[in-house]
């Protein structure tokens, strides 16, 4: 394998272009004018509540479905033409299996069809399921059956690798192993884009974060810039004695109220103003703790503003 590298200075076509695309089922908008682009080397993650596109924006990208308007380009032409090229691989939620073939003869077929494949043996080593490869493809759990379908996505040298929900149904040790995997692919200069609903994997995996939510692109940066764009902090503190729920409850910029005992954990969209006001209260805080917001956190009050400000 080698590391795909640009010559100095090319200009060169993004590895994925949505201009405006739009795509809608009836009257629901499942993408809503859709602009991204994506480039070598990027691992990015695909994020947003159920509904919110992510699996139609695979499906375009992939041209299983067609766009209504705006364009789709992979490596600059259509998504047909990238893969008949064999530049993409993808992986797809539940993407159908021949029942009847074994899971040896699957890899090999999709080793056979791809324009550079790597050798069957390989592709089974690395997905881990060599010690299945014989046995039938209707036979198999569910966590094997995603590492099959991770065998066809990585079954040649693809410049990009596609996935939906890849790890659903994996235990923890296949997951670790499945992102490990997916970093070297990266760190050859693949591009990786991956939904997922699992955000502390976005966070551990990629270096790119896109939050979708109603088909609109609601947040697109690091992890890190994703988790100061929501602003608010985690305000952790104890008290003694009796506790003023209701003027605790109305402290300024509050997102979040918690009493358990006598630990109060709160979320203040300005938590500054939020620690001020609560001195200001003559209370005798201990252990106050502030923190930024864990990407998870950051994505439900991203898309919860979101939902607030469009309702
Ligand atoms: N074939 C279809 N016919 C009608 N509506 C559809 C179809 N496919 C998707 N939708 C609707 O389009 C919207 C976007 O769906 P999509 O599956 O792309 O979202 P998603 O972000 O992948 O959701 P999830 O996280 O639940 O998998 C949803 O409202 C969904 O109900």
């Amino acid at each position: 394998m080698t590391t795909k590298t640009a010559a100095p200075g090319a200009k060169t076509a993004p590895v994925v272009g949505f201009d405006r695309v739009s795509k809608a089922y009836g009257d629901v908008r499942a993408v809503d004018g859709l602009t991204l682009e994506l480039h070598p080397g990027e691992t990015v993650a695909l994020l947003g509540p159920n509904g919110a596109g992510k699996s139609t924006t695979l499906d375009l990208l992939l041209g299983l479905k067609q766009a209504d308007g705006g364009e789709v380009s992979v490596f600059g032409t259509s998504p047909r033409e990238a893969i008949v090229a064999g530049r993409v691989g993808a992986m797809l939620q539940s993407g159908g299996l021949m029942d009847e073939v074994t899971v040896g003869e699957l890899v090999g077929l999709a080793c056979a069809l791809h324009p550079r494949p790597y050798k069957v043996s390989d592709v089974l080593a690395r997905a881990g399921i060599a010690q299945i490869a014989s046995r039938k493809v209707n036979k198999l759990s569910g966590g094997q059956a995603q590492r099959v379908r991770f065998a066809l996505a990585t079954a040649g040298d693809s410049d990009l690798i596609v996935l939906d929900e890849p790890t659903t149904g994996m235990d923890v040790t296949t997951r670790q192993g499945f992102w490990a995997t997916m970093r070297e692919q990266a760190d050859q200069g693949r591009t990786v884009l991956f939904a997922t609903h699992y955000l502390e994997e976005a966070d551990a995996v990629a270096d790119r974060v896109l939050v979708l939510h109603r088909g609109r692109l609601l947040a697109d940066g690091t992890a890190a810039e994703i988790k100061a764009k929501a602003g608010a902090r985690r305000i952790s503190f104890d008290l003694e004695g009796d506790i003023d729920e209701p003027a605790l409850r109305a402290l300024p910029f509050l997102t979040t109220f918690d009493l358990s005992g006598q630990t109060v954990r709160i979320q203040s969209a300005d938590a500054d103003a939020t620690v001020h006001a609560l001195y200001g209260l003559g209370v005798h805080p201990r252990n106050l703790e502030v923190a930024g917001l864990g990407l998870e956190q950051a994505f439900v009050a991203i898309t919860a503003a979101e939902e607030a400000r469009t309702k």
